[in-house]
Formats: structure tokens, sequence, C-alpha cells
């Protein structure tokens, strides 16, 4: 049976967005249902401001960074009038089924949403945070970890040839995914994620261990330190001023900011993204409502939405291991 989906895209943008929204026009031309772009994240939605999406729109769209639809943050949707008008709103359209693809505050949105309103709710995870339970990775994650390794890499020639030591901002809100990961993957010398964030005392003791240790042994050498927004006190100024009380100067901070939402999808954002969208849109119909598709172990699943922010989403064991040997512990025993 025909159906009328709509779709937006809502909170920090991420690449690979678009490779969604191009999937699930693919698979509803398929299916046959008509399907609506809400523009502007939950703004469209409260202003009624939709456009439809046909194949006209899937030319060169998967490598394409950003979003087509825009995106926003919503205070209105935050309160009772907003979920109601969203409601009231879906309702005149007729949609059957509403796409939200976002972040956990997106999700909770939907879920508000799905309170006042009968229709068909179906999350997709896309934020660069990959902060979201219940699936192995967010549409974004990857390319942002690329963006961010690459940036590394370049601060490390100028801290290499200046044997200085660098401060680098990693965004991630308040998870240290994105962090942790670009720091492995660019063979930095120190990360802080909130996860293991105790107190800055504990924490420049432990980093200034490292530097004296590394220094000792080597000599005068870079170190990169890098540091998962929101987590020291005052961000890379704070840690700028800790390092010079233990007598550490000539220090850079960097903070690499909005760059890391840019650019094209790397093919692991791409592939997860036309998977997602594939597969939501085979839910269309169904009596499956109010989940989120995610991907677990290389399958889709679904997860009911409210579990998306009520777990807390661990980070790789592996990954914890390999940042304590070869980074944060590296001089510990010597
Ligand atoms: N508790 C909530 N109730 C209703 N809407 C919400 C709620 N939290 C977030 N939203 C909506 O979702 C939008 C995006 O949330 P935000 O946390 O900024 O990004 P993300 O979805 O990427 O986590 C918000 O601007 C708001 O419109
Ligand atoms: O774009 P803004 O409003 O400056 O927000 C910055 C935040 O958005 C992000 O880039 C993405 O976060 P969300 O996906 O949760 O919106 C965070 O890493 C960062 O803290």
């Amino acid at each position: 049976m025909s159906k009328r989906v709509a779709i937006l895209t809502s909170g920090g943008d991420a690449p690979g967005m678009n490779a969604c929204i191009r999937a699930s026009i693919i698979a509803c031309q398929k299916a046959n249902y008509t399907l609506l772009g809400y523009k502007h994240g939950y703004n469209g939605l409260l202003q009624q401001e939709y456009i439809p999406l046909s194949l006209d729109s899937t030319h060169n769209l998967i490598q394409q960074g950003g979003t087509i639809l825009h995106s926003a943050r919503c205070k209105e949707l935050k309160s009772h009038e907003g979920i109601k008008k969203a409601a009231n709103n879906l309702m005149k359209a007729e949609i059957d089924t509403l796409i939200v693809i976002g972040g956990d505050g997106s999700f909770r949105g939907a879920a508000e949403i799905g309170k006042e309103w009968k229709g068909q709710i179906l999350g997709i995870p896309g934020t660069i945070d990959n902060d979201i339970s219940g699936t192995d990775a967010t549409i974004g994650y990857f390319t942002a970890i690329d963006t961010a390794m690459s940036s590394i890499d370049k601060v490390r020639d100028t801290a290499d040839a200046f044997e200085r030591i660098f401060l680098i901002e990693v965004m991630g809100r308040n998870a240290g995914f994105l962090a942790l990961n670009a720091a492995l993957s660019s063979a930095a010398d120190y990360v802080v994620v909130p996860e293991f964030f105790e107190s800055a005392d504990k924490e420049i003791e432990k980093i200034v261990t490292q530097i004296k240790a590394q220094r000792a042994l080597k000599g005068p050498v870079s170190f990169i330190v890098v540091v998962a927004e929101n987590v020291w006190p005052k961000g890379l100024s704070g840690l700028t001023e800790e390092l010079m009380k233990h007598d550490i100067s000539d220090v850079r901070p960097v903070t690499l900011g909005h760059v890391q939402r840019g650019g094209s999808p790397v093919a692991q954002d791409r592939l997860l993204a036309t998977t997602l969208g594939e597969f939501a849109i085979s839910l269309v119909g169904s009596d499956i409502t109010n989940i989120m598709v995610g991907e677990v172990n290389q399958r889709p699943v679904t997860v009911p939405l409210h579990k998306t922010w009520e777990n807390t989403k661990p980070l790789n064991e592996a990954h914890v291991e390999a940042m304590r040997t070869l980074m944060n512990e590296r001089y510990s025993s010597w």
C-alpha cells in the first residue's frame, strides 16, 4: 500500500547524512512511497516547510558532506506546545512515517512527538560523536576520525620541527569516542577523555609524568596531547596554565572545531548510511515504531528510542587498552 514518508536531519550535521537521504529516496521510489523532506530540522516540521524528494535529487549525492535538507537545533520543540504543533502538522500533511536522522537530542524530540502522534517514528543515528547506545557506530563518526587524524598529522610536522608540546582539542560533546580514536590513529602521545577524567589535579600529574619520562629518555621531542572538548576546566588555556605551573612552557593549543563536521564521507560512513537508510524504509508500514535503526556486529538492529540515551555506550575495550599501553601509561614503568 502506498505510504507518505517524511524525513528530516536534526542537530549537528554529519558526513553521510546525504548518503542516507539518497538511499531512502531510492528505496521509497522502489516501494512506491511518497517521500517528503522537512527542511532545517524540526523547524521545518513546525513551519510545514517540506519539499518532495524524488530521484532527481539523488545524483552525485552520496559523496556530499553536510545535508541537502539543512539541519538546525530547535528550541520550540522542547516545549509541550511545540510537540503538539509538530504532531498536528504531521497529521495535516497526512504523513504515515516520520524518519529522523540525528543524535540523542533529536531522538528525545522524536519520542516526545510519538506520545502525541499515532504515526510511525523511525530514528537513524547521525552524529560525529558516536555517543548513541544500541549501535556500534553512527553516521559521520568515521569521517570525523579521519578528518581529525589528518589534521593531527599536520600538527605533528610542525611539532616535530620545533620539538614542541601541542594540545589539540577534538569534538565529541560529552563522549570520548572521537578523541580516543583520532589520538590512536595519529599516534598521539596522550589523550584526555571524559570517561576516565577524575580531576584536573590527577590528570595533570599523569600528563607531566609522561612528558618528563619521555624527555628523559629521548631528549627534547614533540609531545601531542589530544583533549576531548568540554572536559578540562577552562579548556586548552586551563591545561596550558596547569602545565606552566609544572615548568612546562612553549605549549601551543589547537582547536580543530567544526572542520571535523565537514567533508565528503569516507566509505564506512557511506556504507552505514546506505544500509541504515534502506533498512529504515523496509520497516515502513510495519508495526515497529519509536525505534532507532542501528548496526551491531555488521547486522541491522532496531532499538527502542529511549534506550539510545538511557544506556551509556562504553568506549571500545581494545581501544582503551591500546590507549593505556601506547599513550597514557607508556612510560609508567620506566
Ligand atoms: N528533551 C527534548 N525534547 C524535545 N526535543 C528535544 C529534546 N532534546 C532535544 N530536542 C530537539 O532535538 C534537537 C537536536 O538536539 P541536539 O541535542 O542539539 O542534537 P543531536 O540530535 O545531534 O544530539 C534540539 O534542538 C531540539 O529541537
Ligand atoms: O554546532 P554547534 O551548535 O556549535 O555544536 C557543537 C557540538 O555539535 C557536535 O559537533 C555534534 O553533536 P550533536 O551531533 O550531538 O549535535 C558536537 O561534537 C559539538 O559539541
